[in-house]
């Protein structure tokens, strides 16, 4: 039997994914993010579909295109599309102000992407991922595999203490073919000037500051559903 608190932070991410799918509209064009939360809400998604809504959907994992193929939800190719009506896509940690991290699970460049593209971009989550100050997770980084030590070098000079991403001992690969290093930068003072930053470090693919990408976040906490925006 799973402890109560994961079952409650579980109830907590489905009662926000149920209220996320009630912002999608017929013919929406909806981007679909990835991990345990957004799973929630594809899988609701997927009941609206197969109850007659009308809509088509790109993946930002090779994982969610596969749950999402699997619920019978239609799949665009993302390099296709110019506009996204709505997208719904989990985080790490967000702020009041709306600034994320996302990357836990090494989804964050196509989930930028997406957030990039779309009209609507909603954040659900249980209540464990509202801080004060983002950074006591650490920032993920997508780095191209041949300027690896390049960009170590660079993140050290602002500061951040880099771990290269390793699951069950093996490097972790992105979809995209790249590593993961998570950064520790502390706590983050200014967000939007570390974000300039890593965007100035040639090598890095994307890093998981989601900076003024975000409409609304829709966060669960306990029976209470709070939306920021
Ligand atoms: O790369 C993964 C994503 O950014 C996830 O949306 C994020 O890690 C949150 O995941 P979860 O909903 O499982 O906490």
């Amino acid at each position: 039997m799973k402890p109560l608190e994961n079952n409650s932070q579980d109830a907590e991410k489905l009662a926000a994914a149920k209220a996320a799918v009630q912002f999608v509209k017929n013919n929406d064009i909806v981007g679909l993010g990835t991990g345990s939360t957004a799973t929630l809400a594809i899988q609701e998604l997927a009941k609206l579909v197969n109850g007659g809504l009308k809509i088509q959907a790109s993946a930002s994992s090779v994982k969610t295109e596969e749950l999402a193929i699997s619920l019978g939800i239609p799949i665009l190719k993302l390099e296709t599309l110019g506009s996204i009506d709505i997208s719904i896509d989990g985080a790490d940690e967000f702020t009041e102000s709306l600034n994320l991290i996302k990357g836990g699970g090494g989804a964050l460049f196509r989930e930028k992407i997406i957030a990039s593209l779309s009209k609507n971009s909603i954040i659900i989550t249980d209540s464990s991922k509202k801080v004060k100050m983002l950074g006591a997770f650490n920032v993920p980084v997508e780095v191209i595999p041949l300027a690896l030590q390049f960009v170590l070098n660079q993140i050290e000079k602002l500061d951040g203490k880099t771990l290269l991403r390793k699951t069950n001992g093996r490097t972790f690969i992105s979809d995209n073919g790249n590593y993961i290093v998570d950064v520790d930068f502390g706590l983050l003072e200014n967000p939007a000037q570390l974000a300039f930053s890593l965007n100035q470090i040639d090598g890095i693919l994307a890093h998981g500051l989601f900076i003024g990408l975000t409409s609304k976040v829709i966060m669960a906490d306990g029976d209470e559903i709070l939306v920021f925006k």
